[in-house]
């Protein structure tokens, strides 16, 4: 593998090691903070007042759908029908431009090639790519893989970070100076960052944990040249491993899941806080970036490393795997905060739209089953199965929960990563990447096809007071 003036090299100047120091020192929760969070009115809202103000707490109705905020002709999430006003459960299923999901990944995996970059295309543009359509828009992204010296001269990761989609976030924005016009919102040159987005950021995220690790082990960073050939899980694999040391079937693999986390409506946090942004008509990166912190949280696309914590910590807890009981048991107590994060969430379970199923969360089954056996790994494989199957019924017994929860994406995704030797602090990234496809897309819609500011209201709940003076209080 050939390395180039893109090679890298990290060490701890004075420079570095005050920032270092004034970093460690800002962490610190001040007492006066703390004195200031006692004071602040943190109570939450009691649900009666939600009721009486007929509020749509979360954007939703009261039967937990989503409240119509858009019209959308790039993916459907289906997860329940309305009958005679009622919300009726129903498997889940996603189609993006009208395509089962299914028929998009066994299509391009019966045929032998990567598909991500077809899913892109078909978000992107509306329409399937034919042979020289997607082998143009190929090598666009390819052309486009190099990332200047100078963007990599100031690549976020010299300021100190835990957290590698703080620096994705950072590296977009820094993309922004790296426009000649960045403001410019043209359909043309929206286009043209989404491309470029879609291109980059695969290299970008594998960078930032390729030069986080040589950092920590103070030595150089090697990022391998592009390769225009290479698909988009080609190039993470790449940059990850350093060279082209992994298996095909290891970059198909990866290609599903970047398939199958491409997109899910407009909804969904991310891709709605990349809406409401470029409903202001503010420029691509600030839209992409705001998309990229909304997906780190645990809630949504956080929780794929999240998962594997939770695992890891059953793991530890639960004797014997097989014991449905011991298993339910532990579950509970996470339910009860007495266990894992204190979060009371089971994560990798619940969606906002599915009830019954979650037909991305059925895929990944199916491929963690297939690896797993291969690896070894089938009892851990078969602990999160029972994760999945015993969970519904803890929600019900400790929540009194009526509406079914089933697995999400999340619950087999860290699994899969890990199986593929992709580190867990990129687990979140991966998603990003492949999320970008669907963020474009869906920035592109409101600023062309919506035009308007998204403002929802805020009902006021104080009264009107009299200002005391200062000296007076
Ligand atoms: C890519 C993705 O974003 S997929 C989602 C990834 N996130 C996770 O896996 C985290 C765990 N899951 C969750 O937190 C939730 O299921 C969410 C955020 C995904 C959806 O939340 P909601 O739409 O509010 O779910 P829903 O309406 O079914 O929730 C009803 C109640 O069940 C609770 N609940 C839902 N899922 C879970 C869960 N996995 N663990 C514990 N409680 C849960 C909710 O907190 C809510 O409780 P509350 O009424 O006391 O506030
Ligand atoms: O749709 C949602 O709310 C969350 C989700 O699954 C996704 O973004 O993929």
């Amino acid at each position: 593998m050939a390395y180039t003036t893109q090679n890298i090299y990290y060490r701890f100047d004075d420079a570095l090691s005050r920032l270092v120091i004034d970093y460690e020192a800002s962490r610190q929760v001040s007492p006066e903070s703390e004195r200031l969070y006692h004071g602040a009115p943190s109570e939450p809202y009691d649900e009666s007042l939600y009721k009486e103000h007929d509020v749509k707490r979360g954007l939703r109705n009261a039967d937990g759908s989503g409240v119509v905020a858009g019209l959308t002709r790039i993916c459907d999430v289906h997860g329940y029908n309305i009958v005679d006003g009622k919300l009726v459960p129903d498997e889940g299923k996603l189609t993006l431009r009208g395509y089962s999901i299914e028929d998009l990944i066994n299509s391009s995996q019966a045929e032998g090639r990567f598909g991500y970059e077809e899913v892109a295309y078909l978000l992107i543009t509306g329409a399937l790519p034919n042979v020289d359509e997607l082998a143009d828009f190929q090598a666009r992204l390819g052309a486009y893989r190099h990332i200047s010296d100078g963007y990599v001269a100031q690549f976020p990761i010299t300021t100190v970070s835990s957290s590698i989609m703080n620096v994705l976030m950072r590296a977009v924005l820094l993309l922004y100076a790296f426009d000649a016009e960045p403001d410019n919102i043209s359909p043309e040159h929206e286009i043209d960052v989404a491309v470029s987005m879609l291109s980059r950021l695969p290299r970008i995220a594998a960078m930032a944990h390729a030069l986080a690790i040589a950092r920590q082990q103070g030595r150089r960073a090697l990022i391998p040249t592009p390769d225009p050939k290479l698909s988009t899980a080609e190039t993470i694999l790449q940059v990850l491993r350093g060279d082209d040391n992994f298996t095909r079937g290891e970059a198909m693999l990866l290609d599903v899941m970047l398939m199958l986390h491409a997109e899910h409506g407009g909804g969904n946090n991310s891709t709605f806080a990349c809406r409401v942004l470029s409903s202001s008509a503010t420029d691509a990166y600030s839209a992409y970036a705001s998309a990229i912190g909304s997906l780190k949280g645990p809630r949504h696309g956080g929780a794929n490393s999240k998962v594997v914590h939770m695992h890891e910590d059953i793991r530890n807890h639960v004797k014997n795997w097989d014991n449905d009981d011991e298993i339910a048991a532990y579950l509970e107590k996470i339910l009860r905060r007495e266990a894992f994060d204190g979060s009371g969430l089971i994560y990798g379970m619940g969606h906002a739209v599915y009830t019954l199923s979650d037909p991305r969360a059925k895929i990944c089954r199916h491929y963690a089953e297939a690896i797993a056996d291969e690896k070894g790994l089938g009892d851990e494989f078969r602990l999160i199965e029972s994760v999945e199957r015993l969970a519904p019924q803890v929600m019900r017994d400790v929540r009194g929960t009526s509406k079914p929860i089933c697995a999400n994406i999340d619950l087999y995704t860290g699994f899969i990563y890990s199986m593929l030797g992709i580190p867990q602090t990129l687990f979140t990234p991966m998603f990003a990447v492949a999320r970008t496809a669907g963020w474009a897309a869906h920035r592109m819609e409101e600023l062309f096809g919506a035009h308007r500011i998204i403002r929802p209201a805020y009902n006021t709940v104080y009264d009107e007071m009299e200002y005391v003076p200062l000296s007076q209080r």
